[in-house]
């Protein structure tokens, strides 16, 4: 499980981000939800060690994360795939999987057939170049690319972002699959809220920096979700 207890974290002089409490459990999906601009990609990067946070924890189990640089928690099983996705667009399909393998020791860098299955599209492209695949064929590159590391934790940065329906679906029951496996924790940011609620089993949405609602997406408090992200 990840725990984060009281995390803060600047930019220079500014402080985003204000005693954040979260756990994202293995087999389970996590959603963080906001509006723009209160600071969920920056919990990402704190989380992933793309920026420093300035106070608080960060452990994943016993193991306390707050002091390593990004590639040693990559290495400890964190996989991010960002907003906007940031595949390599010069690289083929193949490639860019490969790409996943420099946090694995070399007996275990191979792609597991699974990745096909949550994704069969990409089986069919692997020698396409991924600058050339479709905005929604590349946010399923990105996902698999992250698989490729076997995390334990995988993050997503709002996956359904500019993306067509029918490849929001295949990626929500990507999701799912993932869940029920229940071999990794699934923490999610999203600012669809329909995606966000079928999929989450806790949701924490965050206004300015904080957290000011943590619950289940249906449970009796669940209207205050759509309250505070401005839809009611
Ligand atoms: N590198 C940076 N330097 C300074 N300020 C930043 C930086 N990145 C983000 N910010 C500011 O931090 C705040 C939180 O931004 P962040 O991207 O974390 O929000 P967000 O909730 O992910 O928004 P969005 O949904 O639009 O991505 C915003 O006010 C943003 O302008």
């Amino acid at each position: 499980m990840l725990t984060i207890k009281d995390l803060t974290l600047h930019y220079g002089a500014a402080q985003i981000l204000w005693g954040i409490d979260l756990q994202a459990e293995v087999g389970k999906v996590t959603c963080v939800l906001g509006r723009n601009g209160v600071g969920k990609t920056s919990l990402l990067r704190g989380i992933v060690g793309h920026h420093p946070v300035s106070g608080g924890t960060l452990a994943w189990g016993a193991a306390d994360l707050t002091a390593l640089p990004s590639f040693e928690r990559a290495r400890s099983g964190i996989a991010y795939v960002p907003q906007g996705r940031e595949i390599f667009p010069l690289l083929t399909v193949k490639e860019n999987l490969h790409t996943g393998y420099a946090c694995l020791p070399s007996s275990e860098r191979r792609v597991p057939d699974e990745i096909f299955e949550l994704f069969p599209v990409l089986k069919t492209m692997l020698d396409r170049r991924g600058g050339d695949l479709s905005g929604g064929q590349q946010q399923q590159l990105a996902i698999a690319r992250a698989l490729v590391t076997k995390p334990k934790l995988l993050i997503l940065d709002e996956p359904t972002e500019g993306i067509q329906p029918s490849i929001i679906k295949d990626i929500g029951r990507a999701i799912e699959i993932l869940r029920e496996r229940g071999d990794m924790a699934i923490l999610l940011v999203e600012q669809y809220l329909d995606f966000a609620k079928a999929l989450a089993d806790t949701v924490l949405v965050m206004s300015r920096g904080r957290v000011v609602f943590r619950g289940r997406p249906d449970g009796p408090e669940s209207g205050e979700i759509d309250r505070l992200m401005g839809l009611t």
